[in-house]
């Protein structure tokens, strides 16, 4: 689970700051996907990335699993990403040189958990099978489809399986029947495992994969009842 309390952001603008995040508060709950939409240059990355904790915002509080991450150091804080927050980017951002498996695995080695390897082969098998890819495990990302490619990066965020996935316009490369396929998946995986999920995107064509919808304009979110926080 992901609260988003009160958060405002700004970024420097010449003499100025602009607001990029203007007091918004939601929350995705277990098993939800939550779409964050609007126009360009309306928040929805920032907003993402204040999720991710990769920026801290000017106020407010970001809460994973009620943890507050405003009150962790920075190694704290890398350590919650790893082991709670899954992100998928617009681009796959697969390493060149190793196989859809190998990109599973290799969270392992970063996160330094050497002694639970055995168990993560065996999560990284299961993931490659729930995304499709069971019989493309030994590619490489050349020899994989964009559709292909967004899927093994989603079995790599899901891979530590963390609370909360972090989605950023997952669908921007593909054409819309691939598009509807992967928005499909990432609504089945979330329900199934239950991850709170964030995601953004820009068009609403997949609408029907996303259970709550908040929309952005100018930095602040109109959030529906269901997503708002008690
Ligand atoms: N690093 C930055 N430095 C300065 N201003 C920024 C920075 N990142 C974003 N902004 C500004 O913050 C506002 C929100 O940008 P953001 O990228 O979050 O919007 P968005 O809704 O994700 O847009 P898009 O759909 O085009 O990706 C914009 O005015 C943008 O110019």
């Amino acid at each position: 689970m992901i609260t988003l309390d009160d958060v405002t952001l700004t970024f420097p603008d010449g003499d100025a700051r602009i607001t990029a995040v203007d007091r918004v508060s939601l929350t995705a709950r277990p098993g939800v996907v939550t779409g964050i939409t609007g126009p360009s240059g309306s928040g929805k990355s920032s907003l993402l990335a204040v999720a991710a904790t990769l920026i801290r915002p000017d106020s407010g509080r970001v809460l994973i699993d009620d943890v507050d991450a405003a009150g962790l150091t920075r190694r704290e804080a890398t350590a919650l990403r790893r082991d709670r927050i899954g992100i998928v980017f617009q681009q796959s951002n697969l390493l060149p040189a190793l196989t859809a498996r190998e990109q599973l695995l290799v969270m392992a080695e970063l996160g330094g958990r050497r002694d639970r390897r055995k168990e993560v082969g065996r999560r990284a098998d299961e993931l490659l099978d729930a995304v499709g890819l069971a019989a493309h495990a030994g590619k490489r990302p050349a020899q994989l489809s964009g559709g292909q490619r967004q899927r093994v990066a989603i079995a790599r965020a899901l891979v530590h399986e963390p609370s909360v996935l972090l989605v950023d316009e997952p669908t921007s490369a593909l054409d819309q029947e691939r598009g509807a396929a992967i928005m499909q998946l990432i609504h089945d995986l979330s329900r199934d495992r239950g991850t709170a999920t964030l995601l953004v995107t820009h068009d609403l064509v997949h609408r029907g994969a996303l259970d709550e919808l908040v929309t952005m304009v100018d930095g602040r979110a109109e959030v529906p009842e269901a997503a708002r926080v008690p």
